[in-house]
């Protein structure tokens, strides 16, 4: 194919209202921040991309303004300089910076659509997805009480989600759990603890053994594999990492170590299709259960997202959900439904859905173009 010259990259800083508040061990999302990001090419096509750092560096380091400052100042240089072969060229030029995940995972995924679109393919089955549709999880953010928490269980499960998730941490996690079980014994369920325990808390962590949880989700530090292996070697739970993978090579480590058990993936924590395709790639040579990580993000990150799980290698449903799960109106059409608990993978051609340009107006709060 021929080589695609990128002639214009935009920017939309946009802010939209959670429909009801997000609240994690670590922070509480009431309005989301996110960026949008638009590639142009020389034919006029475009593609794009979503930046889902938050305003704040609670859940990595990265924030709006660092992912802004790092894409104009770094990354679109980049990708203005030279004409692209292919869009792991893009990820190459950016490996010269280090980290910045969320920054590059944008510009990115903005050139595979474009890609997919030039090749008049939709984004899953230009990067080998297989699935027409992708089974739906919900994450249930942190309720003021454990009736509370127990009727949101009861009201995604009448949704139709395959699996449920909810964030726990010290002080509000066993009972929490144990209700649930015991109100929906069949449920797929999993807890988030998003970093907040210890190894002095094994005993507690043990005492879940029971409770036929599929997985719990990042229980110690963010930036730790060496614990996780004591504590997943002491529990029969299934440990599984989020925070604490950042590529292909901190998925061997933390396997080979017995650290986990399970993969949470995530675009924007791993920055980009590239590194989440060698993720995928090794997780399915060596059998290990993989699955796609939510960031509350709009239609842009949400579509990629079900990309990226429509891959065989994808074993368990993620935190893909209904546009309407976050949003009173997303930013794009048609939005993401769940019906029985799947969602569609679009056949149109890149991610399959159109920004709503109006609403983009209604909700953006910064824009910014760069040209050669
Ligand atoms: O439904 C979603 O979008 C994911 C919800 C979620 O758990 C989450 C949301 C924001 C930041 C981190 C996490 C996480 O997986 O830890
Ligand atoms: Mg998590």
């Amino acid at each position: 194919m021929k080589a695609v010259s990128i002639r214009k990259v935009t920017l939309y800083q946009i802010r939209m209202p959670l429909r009801a508040p997000f609240v994690t061990s670590l922070a509480t999302v009431t309005d989301r921040e996110l960026i949008l990001a638009e590639v142009t090419d020389q034919d006029g096509m475009t593609g794009f991309g979503e930046c889902v750092a938050f305003d704040t560096p609670w859940y990595t380091e990265e924030t709006v303004k660092t992912a802004w400052h790092v894409m104009e100042d770094i990354l679109i240089p980049l990708l203005l300089e030279e004409s692209l072969a292919h869009p792991t060229e893009a990820a190459g030029r950016f490996a010269l910076v280090r980290r910045h995940f969320m920054a590059k995972a944008a510009l990115e995924g903005a050139v595979w659509d474009l890609f997919a679109k030039r090749a008049g393919v939709s984004l899953a089955r230009y990067v080998g997805g297989t699935r027409e549709r992708i089974a739906s999880g919900v994450a249930i953010g942190a309720q003021p009480t454990l009736e509370a928490m127990v009727e949101q269980v009861g009201r995604r499960v009448a949704e139709g989600y395959r699996r449920i998730k909810v964030k726990i941490k010290p002080g509000a996690d066993g009972e929490i759990l144990s209700a649930i079980r015991q109100a929906y014994p069949e449920v797929p369920l999993m807890a988030d603890a998003n970093s907040s325990y210890t190894l002095q808390d094994i005993e507690r962590l043990k005492e879940w053994d029971d409770l036929d949880l599929l997985m719990i989700e990042q229980p110690l530090a963010a930036d730790d594999i060496i614990d996780h292996a004591r504590l997943q070697q002491a529990i029969r739970t299934p440990v599984c990492l989020d925070e604490s993978i950042t590529s292909a090579e901190d998925v061997r480590k933390a396997v080979q170590l017995g650290s986990c058990r399970i993969i949470n993936v995530k675009l924007g924590r791993v920055g980009g299709w590239t590194e989440a395709l060698r993720i995928h790639e090794w997780c399915r040579e060596h059998g290990v259960d993989l699955w796609c990580g939510g960031m509350l993000e709009s239609g842009i990150a949400r579509a990629h997202n079900i990309a990226l799980a429509s891959l065989p290698g994808f074993t368990l449903p993620g935190d893909i959900s209904a546009s309407a799960r976050y949003w009173e109106k997303d930013v794009i059409h048609p939005e993401v439904v769940v019906e029985e608990g799947m969602i569609r993978v679009p056949t149109e051609p890149g991610i399959g859905v159109d920004l709503d340009w109006e609403y983009l107006e209604h909700v953006m709060v910064r824009k910014q173009s760069w040209t050669p």
